[in-house]
């Protein structure tokens, strides 16, 4: 599904969650939505689903979102791990619930999400534990097969094995039944293999859009002799830095021209590609950043 976002703003009272923002996605990827706390992420989610009128327009596959209801049928939100379902309702009942308003509902799916995530069926939402909750919230999202799938930071909730079943199923399905997946997560490195692109917002606007391979290819990972790489880092643009022993790994920001590349090689450094959790910290940071 295509996503076209012009002009959109969001208010509450004197507060400017998302600020005039546009931007378009082309769709059936996986999209990346990074931003720190408060930056917009959920306020610019909700308006993409069209829980809010929005100052501005969000057209869905050319359409507004916003009171169309078969456009909205076409999305799935899954905003947080708590309210992803009624918690006085039992698991069956929120996956039959699903099934009966979702055109595109896969039910097999579902079940076997539910056992891979070990939710009982039988139990109420209420009662199932932090984790089993982003869980189910997971299983929704993604047995949904929405045209347009977003998952607010519904992962969460995880412990680090399970996160790590999800990235599976989720990219299992993608590639599977290929459609527009939105996800916003702070545990950037974790999911930075799956993304395709990232969307980068800070204070309710967009800092950029880029091709997850893209954006990686704006740094560079030094690692070699602490000696070295200090010698070869020094001038350069260092987002951060890691020590094991006498080796040092180095997150340089910028691109290396050849005569760097050629002395790189002469120090006997390797040089890789920067993780995307240290460009994002550079690219929001207030001070030093590229905005
Ligand atoms: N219901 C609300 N009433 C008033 N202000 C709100 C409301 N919801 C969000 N805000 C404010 O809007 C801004 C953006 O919030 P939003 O939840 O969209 O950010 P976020 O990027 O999703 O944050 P986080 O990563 O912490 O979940 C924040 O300043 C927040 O305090």
């Amino acid at each position: 599904m295509r996503v076209d976002v012009q002009g959109l703003t969001v208010r509450y009272g004197s507060v400017t969650a998302v600020d005039d923002m546009s931007f378009s996605l082309s769709g059936n990827k996986i999209y990346g939505l990074l931003g720190r706390n408060g930056s917009g992420k959920t306020s610019l989610m909700s308006a993409l689903a069209g829980y809010r009128r929005p100052i501005g327009t969000v057209m869905l596959n050319g359409a507004p979102v916003f009171e169309n209801a078969s456009v909205m049928r076409d999305v799935c939100l899954v905003r947080h791990s708590a309210d992803a379902a009624d918690k006085g309702d039992k698991v069956s009942y929120v996956l039959e619930y699903g099934k009966a308003w979702r055109d595109t509902w896969d039910d097999v799916h579902a079940r076997e999400l539910a056992e891979l995530f070990k939710i009982p069926l039988k139990t109420k939402v209420g009662e199932l534990s932090l984790g089993q909750r982003s869980a189910l919230g997971v299983v929704i999202g993604l047995a949904s097969r929405s045209p347009l799938t977003m998952l607010d930071e519904s992962h969460l909730g995880m412990d680090t094995p399970t996160r790590y079943a999800f990235y599976d199923a989720l990219l299992n399905d993608f590639m599977a039944h290929p459609r527009t997946i939105i996800i916003s997560t702070h545990l950037i490195e974790e999911l930075a293999s799956l993304l395709e692109e990232a969307v980068i917002i800070d204070n309710g606007r967009l800092v950029l859009q880029e091709e997850a391979d893209v954006l990686r290819s704006r740094g560079t990972e030094v690692t070699g002799n602490a000696a070295e790489v200090d010698e070869f880092t020094a001038g350069l643009t260092v987002l951060s830095t890691k020590s094991l022993g006498r080796v040092k790994a180095a997150m340089v920001y910028g691109a290396l021209d050849d005569s760097q590349l050629i002395r790189a090689r002469q120090l006997g450094l390797e040089l890789g590609p920067i993780a995307l959790q240290d460009l994002f910290v550079h690219l929001t940071e207030p001070v030093g950043g590229l905005r």
